[in-house]
């Protein structure tokens, strides 16, 4: 029974970042940075370039160990973890420049992003055993019905890196959403996108969170992530300059201080 339906949604965060640090030589990445991502919620980190946004998402994605706080996923401690526990645990990514199997086809993209919820074996999968080739069935539904919900089932025998790049940024998604995920993490997913996918990028965002899963975010467009947020977290020079809601956001006069003042 999820969260939702037992009512306790809010009460438990799904991911707590605690006193979070990370350095490079010199640089303080990060400092003391905490918060909480609750369930069946769009959280958005932003903050003016080099705010320690990336550094923020592989740390908890697994790619850098950092070296003061913790981050809890649930009740488990996962800093320092591999990738691939990560994604067993319900936790998956997609990146600021989309990274896909260019020669695989579409559908087959989707499936290589459900490996890690199918039970066959490299023996079963050699031998062709019946209970495998029901699973495999199985599988390119589930691929079918996933590549619909991100509109891409007319194309779903195309080779992935011959699609134009929005196209590809909406199979990266639905790649992520084939490991089954409950905490799914989106590094600049409007990047690159025009005015009308970053529209449809949105409503996808929104479905996938009535779906039950928790998005973090990282995002330039401002549009998009006031318009779709529930909480967002502003960074500055690697600490937590504020938190709230987007109203919240938008009238704190630190975080328009560091934006005008920054980079961006
Ligand atoms: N691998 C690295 N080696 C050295 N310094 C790094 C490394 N990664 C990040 N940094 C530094 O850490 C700081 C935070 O960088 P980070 O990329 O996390 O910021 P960001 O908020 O994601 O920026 P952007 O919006 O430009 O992507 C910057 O000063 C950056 O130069």
């Amino acid at each position: 029974m999820s969260g939702h339906e037992t009512g306790i949604a809010n009460l438990h965060p799904l991911l707590r970042v605690d006193g979070l640090g990370k350095a490079f030589g010199g640089i303080q990445a990060l400092h003391n940075v905490s918060f909480e991502v609750f369930p069946e919620t769009i959280h958005a980190v932003i903050g003016p370039n080099g705010a320690g946004k990336t550094t923020l998402f592989n740390s908890i994605t697994g790619a850098y160990s950092p070296e003061e706080g913790r981050i809890l996923y649930g009740e488990k401690e996962i800093q320092g973890r591999k990738v691939h526990e990560l994604v067993a645990a319900g936790i998956a990514r997609t990146f600021q420049n989309v990274e896909l199997f260019g020669s695989m086809t579409v559908l087959e993209n989707v499936l290589v992003g459900q490996h890690v919820r199918t039970r066959c074996g490299f023996w079963g999968a050699m031998c062709r055993w019946p209970s495998v080739l029901r699973e495999e069935k199985a599988a390119r539904k589930r691929a079918m019905e996933l590549l619909e919900f991100v509109g891409l089932e007319k194309v779903a025998d195309q080779r992935s890196l011959d699609l134009p790049f929005g196209w590809q940024r909406f199979l990266e998604i639905g790649r992520a959403l084939a490991a089954e995920p409950r905490l799914m993490l989106l590094d600049e997913p409007a990047s690159g996108l025009n005015p009308v996918e970053t529209h449809q990028l949105g409503d996808l965002l929104q479905e996938i969170k009535k779906r039950g899963v928790t998005l973090l975010l990282v995002e330039h467009d401002m549009g998009l992530t006031m318009g779709i947020s529930d909480y967002i977290l502003v960074l500055h020079q690697g600490k937590k300059l504020a938190e709230g809601t987007p109203r919240e956001i938008q009238a704190n006069e630190e975080v328009i201080k560091a934006y005008l003042g920054g980079a961006e």
